[in-house]
């Protein structure tokens, strides 16, 4: 895991989008991560907010005038030479054709194609963040598979774009049935299909991810599956976050963030807790535990990526 050292250099940096394009500039020779694609930014000057250091890089690097930025995700990242919180924010809104001012290369790319390019090792966080929804909804009962289904398409009529399938009373074999049957119609609403289970089984069901619990967590000393598939992981303190980051995890689920009805036993982390474990993590982080919709922002003001739940989202029986 990066461990964070102190002082943080701030840098402000922007998702400029056009609906779904999205625009980079290439390092250049003399910089660190030469030959790298980056969101434009830089550093933040002494008592400027990260908006305004935005809008002042956007007009000296690329001659934009933009506005209106929204934050997006932070990331502390320790690099060898130095140590940086980047804070993400995006925006549509800008007036001028970007270019390279500072003759660097400047491109738009489809938010699909970013996967394939190279980035700094800390922009991980970001592309996932960009990726991912603000609701990820957990699979509760269901009586069979045509429930499931019909469980699965209300969910994705409510603009659900993450589901996690999780059956833990099935067989794997027939869990991987269940995600085949229903993936054409989850990534046909473009959404995507975690599986709680095995990489095996995602093998096997060519979901989108899977999901592992903290417990199977400490089974990998490394990325247990390959990049072109998502990679959750479960946890409830820092260690398991430490060790879900050293296995490579894309976003993290954390909880329990409020007291739940499922989970008696355990103490609920309360949201400062949980701020403070999600700005030392540089990947999204969903808030699981006693959540509802009407939660959704001040989980965002929390530093969430959004929240994740079960009967919030999922038709009861
Ligand atoms: N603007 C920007 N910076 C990024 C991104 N990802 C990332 O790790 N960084 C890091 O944040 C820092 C940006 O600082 P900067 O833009 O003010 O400095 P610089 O790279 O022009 O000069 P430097 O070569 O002295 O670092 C660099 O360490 C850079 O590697 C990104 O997507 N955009």
């Amino acid at each position: 895991m990066n461990q964070v050292l102190s002082p943080q250099l701030a840098i402000a940096v922007g998702v400029l989008r056009c609906q779904d394009e999205i625009c980079l500039s290439l390092r250049q020779k003399h910089q660190s991560h030469a030959n790298h694609w980056e969101f434009p930014g830089g550093k933040v000057e002494a008592g400027e907010s990260i908006q305004a250091a935005l809008e002042r890089e956007f007009i000296e690097e690329l001659g934009v005038q933009t506005r209106n930025w929204q934050p997006l995700i932070e990331i502390p990242w320790v690099y060898p030479d130095v140590t940086v919180r980047l804070h993400v924010y995006q925006t549509e809104e800008f007036d001028g054709t970007p270019h390279g001012k500072e003759g660097q290369l400047v491109r738009w790319f489809n938010k699909n194609a970013l996967r394939e390019l190279t980035f700094p090792e800390a922009n991980r966080g970001i592309l996932s963040a960009l990726e991912l929804g603000d609701c990820y909804a957990i699979s509760g009962k269901f009586v069979d598979a045509t429930d499931f289904s019909h469980k699965v398409r209300s969910l994705l009529s409510q603009g659900i774009k993450l589901i996690q399938l999780r059956a833990k009373d099935l067989q794997a074999i027939d869990v991987v049935k269940l995600a085949q049957d229903n993936l054409g119609a989850v990534h046909q609403a473009g959404a995507k299909l975690m599986l709680n289970g095995t990489p095996e089984m995602l093998a096997q069901s060519m979901a989108d991810g899977i999901q592992l619990a903290s417990s199977q967590l400490f089974e990998y000393n490394r990325r247990p599956i390959g990049t072109d598939k998502l990679l959750g992981a479960s946890v409830h303190n820092s260690a398991e976050i430490a060790q879900a980051l050293k296995i490579g995890a894309d976003f993290i689920l954390l909880s329990p963030v409020l007291p739940t009805a499922t989970h008696p036993d355990m103490d609920a982390l309360g949201w400062e807790a949980f701020a403070e474990m999600v700005r030392e993590t540089p990947v999204p982080v969903y808030a699981l535990g006693g959540m509802q919709k009407a939660l959704l922002d001040q989980a965002k003001k929390h530093g969430a990526q959004g929240i994740a739940a079960i009967s919030e989202f999922w038709s009861p029986q």
